[in-house]
């Protein structure tokens, strides 16, 4: 069983490896939207993959570390692309969440980068 979990925050990027040209070589922002997903069998008693208070209790330290911030000052997010920050979520979470299967993270409604540690 598959269960999801959707977290938003805002902040301003720079991507600083593609061309001069390229219109996000400039600071812009994002509302960023994070896709916390778990994999695993249901618990008989709770009826629960995991409880989805404890996956928010565990991501409370990513959004304060991301939320309304830049995203090039955050320590191993010096190139902030999609990909680099689902790793970056990845990293930060599975060793609290031993059932955690993926991490997506939208920059837009239409564009994501989707983690499942590999
Ligand atoms: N593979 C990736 N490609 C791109 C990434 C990325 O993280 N991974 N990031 C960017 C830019 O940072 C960003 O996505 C640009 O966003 P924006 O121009 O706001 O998005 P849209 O194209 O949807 O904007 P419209 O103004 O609606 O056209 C680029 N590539």
């Amino acid at each position: 069983m598959k269960i999801s979990q959707a977290f938003k925050f805002e902040a301003a990027h720079r991507l600083p490896n593609v061309p001069e040209t390229h219109r996000c070589s400039r600071l812009h922002g994002h509302s960023y939207r994070v896709e916390v997903q778990l994999e695993g069998p249901v618990d008989p008693h709770t009826g629960f993959v995991a409880d989805f208070f404890d996956i928010e209790e565990c991501f409370a330290g990513v959004l304060e570390a991301l939320d309304h911030r830049c995203l090039n000052d955050v320590e191993g997010l010096e190139n902030p692309t999609a990909e680099n920050i689902a790793i970056w979520i990845w990293d930060r979470l599975g060793s609290r969440l031993h059932q955690l299967s993926a991490i997506r993270v939208y920059e837009t409604a239409d564009c994501w980068a989707e983690y499942q540690g590999r």
